[in-house]
């Protein structure tokens, strides 16, 4: 049974990102009292309390966590930006210090933003169940690796003291997403969209940032003495499965982009991305540079991977709030300067 959380105080590690912003929003709504803790401060809001630091510090992280019911962890690097050593320091040990400081701070709950990515090593994933499917034994990049530990570790610190539940989400897209639609666009600008990445029939979930806000104040209202949530890990995506090239030729279409349409070969593209990552780690005590075409990208670009969130209904009481089509009209009606500048000059 969700406890009651007026006038509760949450923490949420991440709150300056994409979908830690949307986070505050949702849990202010909620009737949460939230404080922040970031390393950038990107907005003002005069109902929030800021807390400026690194989550790898203990000493920033202590103040921020006075008199805190919940913890959101949803702090992470950037997860395209291949930093081997910034993932190792903020998602593993950042996130151990992370817990550390809460069982010193005495909060008694957290809810760790993990991702669905933590099962997937660019083998089809279909309709993928949570107890089915262990975690990636060759993660594809830095990222994944690192978000396993994170999970792993977050998991297994559950206890009658200390509350954890992991929510792994699936392309998160939304208002003032920083990866998808920002990549998906300059990708375009650059003419590289033409091109579509095996048959174009892999189904994947795409999961609309309000949902996984959904997703996590469920999951805090459902932690704590009992719960069947208790120290797992749950799905959260749109329950709405899509052709990746189908949601993709929307998303472009709806900003004034043409649609993909020439098919390259999955199995040409995937090696040379493994040829360009080898290139890269070749040159890397030289020069530091990452291939826009990655593994992972390809990978998720023309693969299978979708997610089974019956758990999250059962035991967080989950379902989507906002279908695909609604989500995806807010998020193109929300980026008029990600807009294709050549359709206006042929109108
Ligand atoms: N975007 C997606 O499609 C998905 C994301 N996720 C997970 O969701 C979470 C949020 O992702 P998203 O909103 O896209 O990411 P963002 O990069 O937008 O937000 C992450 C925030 O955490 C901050 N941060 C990074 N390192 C530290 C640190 N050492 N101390 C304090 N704050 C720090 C970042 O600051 P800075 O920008 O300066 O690094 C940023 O403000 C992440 O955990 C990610 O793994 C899961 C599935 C899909
Ligand atoms: C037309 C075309 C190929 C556009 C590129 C889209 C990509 C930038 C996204 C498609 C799937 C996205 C995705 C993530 C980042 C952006 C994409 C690769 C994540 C890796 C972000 C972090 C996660 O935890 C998992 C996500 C999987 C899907």
């Amino acid at each position: 049974m969700a406890a009651s959380v007026k006038n509760k105080k949450c923490l949420v590690i991440g709150g300056c990102g994409f979908l830690g912003r949307h986070l505050c929003e949702g849990l202010l709504e909620r009737g949460w009292t939230v404080n922040v803790f970031d390393i950038r401060s990107t907005f003002e809001d005069s109902r929030i309390k800021f807390f400026i630091g690194d989550l790898c510090k203990k000493e920033d992280l202590l103040p921020a966590l006075e008199g805190v019911y919940c913890v959101f962890h949803c702090a992470s690097p950037a997860p395209l930006s291949n930093n081997k050593a910034l993932f190792y320091k903020v998602n593993y040990e950042g996130t151990r210090n992370v817990i550390e400081a809460c069982k010193e701070a005495g909060v008694k709950r957290m809810v760790l933003t993990s991702s669905a990515s933590v099962v997937y090593e660019g083998k089809g994933i279909r309709n993928g169940r949570e107890e089915e499917l262990p975690y990636a034994a060759k993660p594809l990049d830095y990222y994944t690796e690192t978000k396993i530990l994170q999970e792993r570790t977050s998991l297994e610190a559950n206890s009658d003291d200390f509350y954890t539940v992991a929510i792994r989400p699936h392309g998160i897209f939304g208002p003032r997403d920083l990866q998808l639609v920002p990549i998906t666009v300059d990708m375009a600008r650059k003419g590289k969209t033409k091109f579509i990445i095996g048959d174009g029939k892999n189904v994947v979930d795409f999961t609309y940032v309000g949902n996984v806000v959904h997703g996590h104040i469920l999951a805090a209202e459902h932690i704590g003495p009992g719960s069947p949530a208790n120290g797992k890990a749950y799905h959260i995506t749109n329950d709405e499965p899509i052709f990746f090239w189908t949601f993709m030729t929307r998303l472009l279409t709806g900003l004034g982009y043409p649609a993909p349409r020439i098919h390259l070969p999955y199995s040409l593209l995937y090696v040379v991305a493994l040829f360009l990552q080898f290139v890269a780690w070749i040159v890397s005590p030289l020069v530091i540079f990452t291939p826009s075409l990655s593994p992972m990208k390809v990978a998720l670009a023309g693969t299978d991977h979708f997610y089974n969130c019956e758990n999250a209904k059962r035991d967080l009481g989950y379902s989507p709030v906002f279908t695909l089509d609604q989500a995806l009209k807010l998020t193109i009606e929300s980026y008029p300067e990600m807009r294709n500048p050549e359709e206006k000059k042929g109108s």
